[in-house]
């Protein structure tokens, strides 16, 4: 990485990321913008904090993970219940093959035996196939243990001594813990890069449950933003950008207007705040007060609207007002969008026409657009 990318040049065109560098959010930020001033930040809030305010263009974030589902640090701050991040918008995601394994010290001269070579440990079988009986903490973000129970729980087994596992902010600040850590008995559940930028061992690679393991990223930008906010995420920050994991091909003359790109090609999120009701459910009693999501969710699903959409998740997260009322993220897919409405017609549609429209007085306002972008599964490799 050049020290413009790490450093950066002012805020216009900087991307802001969970840092510190190689992080998997460092690597989904690389994917989407290659020739960016890249800012690594050390907590996912601090991205937040860095779109709202403006002191960076872009901010990457993990949504969710393939294996062990959602990041809720994530789904707190979309939902945005202190509702100090308004200006917020989702623009463009970004996907990353996560494959961990254990960084540390050797023990003596010994070297380790990669998975699923010759000689090492293959299948479901996730017993450590080196002596790292000199183990004896472990640190890493707390998302990454359970993408790798299978090894842990075999490392755990074969060591005569308890392990202590701590979680920090990143998988690539556990590295740089473990670097600084002189009596070598520490290790970080990480990544190759990792190992590479803070000279660490590779003890055991690819020690992930499942290798089908992906997490998902979102890419922020705030929507107040000056003239390069203004530009779609999908187009990149500007016109040096030439690539993005976000820019699909952009459309032939042709399809610029009216046409689609393809079936299910985008995505939006919405969040909602219910407001409280007293008819719709009586019994029992404890909920016959609680918000309900059923007036909206046959709008959201509106398949034979004017876009299409189709509900494809929810989440929900404590409302943060009283006991058991909650903020519900729904993310759809939307269909029928081109290049040319996604940014600008996408959600008001969503708001003024698919949903709020068909909804009773008392929903107005409780429904926020937290935007709508082209699906990045298809450039995930
Ligand atoms: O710790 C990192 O390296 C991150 O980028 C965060 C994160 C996450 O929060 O999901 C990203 C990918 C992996 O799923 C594990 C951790």
């Amino acid at each position: 990485m050049t020290d413009r990318k790490s450093q950066g040049e002012g805020s216009g065109d900087v991307v802001a990321f969970l840092g510190p560098e190689t992080s998997y959010t460092h690597q989904a930020t690389l994917k989407a913008f290659p020739d960016h001033p890249l800012t690594p930040l050390p907590t996912i809030s601090s991205v937040f904090e860095a779109i709202q305010s403006g002191t960076a263009a872009r901010g990457v974030v993990p949504l969710e993970n393939s294996t062990n589902g959602s990041v809720v640090t994530t789904l707190d701050l979309l939902a945005d219940v202190k509702g100090k991040l308004q200006d917020i918008e989702i623009c463009g995601e970004a996907f990353v093959k996560v494959e961990h394994a254990l960084l540390g010290r050797w023990k003596g001269e010994q070297r380790g035996v990669k998975r699923g070579e010759e000689g090492s440990v293959k299948g479901e079988e996730a017993a450590p196939s080196a002596d790292l009986s000199h183990i004896q903490t472990l640190y890493s973000h707390p998302q990454a243990w359970t993408q790798c129970t299978l090894f842990l729980d075999s490392l755990s087994s074969s060591l005569p001594h308890p392990i202590i596992k701590n979680d920090v902010s990143s998988t690539s600040y556990a590295a740089q813990l473990v670097a600084q850590d002189t009596t070598g008995t520490s290790a970080a559940v990480s990544s190759q890069m990792a190992a590479e930028k803070y000279g660490l061992d590779v003890l055991s690679s690819g020690i992930q449950d499942r290798q089908d393991n992906f997490t998902r990223f979102l890419i922020l930008r705030n929507k107040k933003g000056g003239a390069l906010e203004k530009n779609n995420c999908a187009t990149a920050l500007n016109a040096s950008a030439s690539t993005s994991a976000t820019q699909a091909p952009r459309p032939k003359e042709h399809e610029t207007s009216n046409t689609t790109i393809g079936k299910k090609s985008h995505k939006a999120l919405l969040s909602l705040s219910p407001p409280a009701t007293t008819s719709v459910n009586p019994s029992p009693s404890h909920l016959s007060k609680a918000p309900s999501l059923s007036p909206v969710l046959p709008l959201l699903a509106s398949q034979n609207g004017k876009y299409g959409t189709e509900i494809s998740n929810i989440q929900t997260r404590p409302a943060g007002t009283k006991p058991w009322d909650y903020v519900f993220l729904v993310e759809l897919e939307v269909q029928s969008l081109t290049e040319a409405n996604i940014s600008e017609e996408g959600p008001k549609y969503l708001v003024e026409e698919g949903v709020v429209k068909g909804l009773e007085k008392n929903w107005e306002g409780a429904i926020r657009v937290l935007g709508v972008w082209r699906d990045g599964w298809r450039e995930r490799e």
